[in-house]
């Protein structure tokens, strides 16, 4: 699947702007981004339910912009689910097989392996009325991929249900994914626990954007931009300044008057840069010579640990950090100045 300088305005709002992206056959791609970044519309364009204004939309090499969805084979499965609620679970997924004239053995047979591949085996005879958010958005799954579409597209499929069936989605469609290895994904979500668990690539979006795309675990480990640093894993970008390259992809960064290890360092010009720790990654004790001076501005308890937000007081100013620790024994109380230690190796990303 492949979009090529993809742009699609509604009116006078661009919602999606000059897009590249390519996913391969049986890869899962997740669109990642905050709301009204675009996600959802690069995903319509894809399915063929808005026209772009610019650009083309190619699967398996073929040009299907000008294609009706209808013809292009593709399974979609969006955030509501949007089932038949007159028909019985059987029904909605033999929607798409009897469109397309199937005998009526074949669809018996495709409906019951569907429903199998989903876990619903036991559920044919029920409407969706009678089942749970979670049931219905598994048979929704099943309707979109009863006709074997090679790609599916999934738009924010978790995001009506609560926190622990998300959960056991997210496992069901990893178990999915691994039945089905030649078919494509492409999950939309604003999510990023669930890019990271389910998607081999991730395409970060931002303000109809494409900011980055690339395997999940580069992007996690190694963010060339600073969106991506913040968005996916939410590092706190701390200003530095670059002392030297100390050859491959490590540098040496100044920060608050002392050299820190760092990197990697990806596709750094000039300009200014930013260390990115996340969360777990800081320390924080009581004040001592080692350590970055801060003051602590806030406790949260979350049951596992503490999130603690902190002002770092650097040479050029302060500079507002979150970190995730597992208790706060001997730690000063709020409003008081604690010492932050920062691990050697965080990436350096660009600012702006
Ligand atoms: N039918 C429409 N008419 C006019 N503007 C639209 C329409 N659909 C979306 N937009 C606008 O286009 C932009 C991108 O919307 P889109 O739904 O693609 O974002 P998204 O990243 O999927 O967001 P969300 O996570 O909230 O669903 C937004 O500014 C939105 O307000």
């Amino acid at each position: 699947m492949e979009l090529r300088g993809v742009s699609v305005h509604y009116g006078r709002t661009c919602a999606l702007s000059e897009v590249d992206l390519t996913v391969g056959r049986g890869e899962t791609l997740a669109l990642l981004g905050p709301s009204g970044s675009g996600k959802s519309t690069a995903l319509k364009a894809i399915a063929g339910f808005v026209r772009p204004s610019a650009g083309r939309v190619l699967l398996d090499g073929a040009d299907i912009t000008d294609l009706p969805p209808s013809r292009r084979g593709l399974g979609v499965v969006v955030q509501n689910y949007a089932l038949f609620p007159h028909l019985r679970v059987a029904d909605n997924v033999a929607f798409g097989l009897r469109a397309r004239r199937l005998p009526r053995a074949e669809v018996r047979e495709r409906v019951r392996e569907t429903l199998e591949l989903v876990g619903m085996a036991g559920y044919a005879r029920r409407y969706p009325r009678e089942l749970s958010g979670g049931q219905q958005q598994r048979v929704a799954i099943a309707r979109a991929l009863a006709i074997r579409p090679p790609v599916l597209l999934l738009d924010e499929p978790l995001s009506a249900l609560d926190a622990a069936l998300r959960e056991d989605m997210v496992a069901e469609l990893l178990r999915l994914r691994a039945e089905l290895p030649d078919t494509t994904l492409i999950h939309v979500t604003h999510d990023q626990g669930e890019a990271l668990a389910l998607a081999d690539r991730i395409a970060v979006m931002r303000d109809a954007k494409l900011v980055e795309a690339g395997p999940s675990g580069r992007l996690y480990h190694r963010p060339s931009r600073e969106f991506t640093a913040s968005f996916l894993g939410a590092a706190n970008l701390i200003p530095v300044e670059l002392v030297r390259h100390d050859g491959d992809d490590l540098v040496t960064v100044r920060l608050g008057g002392r050299e820190l290890p760092a990197g990697p360092v990806t596709g750094v010009p000039g300009g200014a840069v930013a260390l990115g720790v996340r969360p777990h990654r800081l320390g924080v004790h009581a004040p001592g010579r080692e350590l970055f001076p801060a003051t602590l501005k806030g406790v949260q308890w979350r049951g596992s640990g503490f999130r603690l937000d902190l002002d770092l007081e650097l040479t050029s100013g302060s500079c507002p950090v979150r970190a995730e620790v597992a208790t706060v024994d001997g730690l000063p109380g709020v409003g008081q100045r604690v010492g932050v230690s920062i691990p050697d190796g965080c990436p350096v990303v660009p600012l702006g």
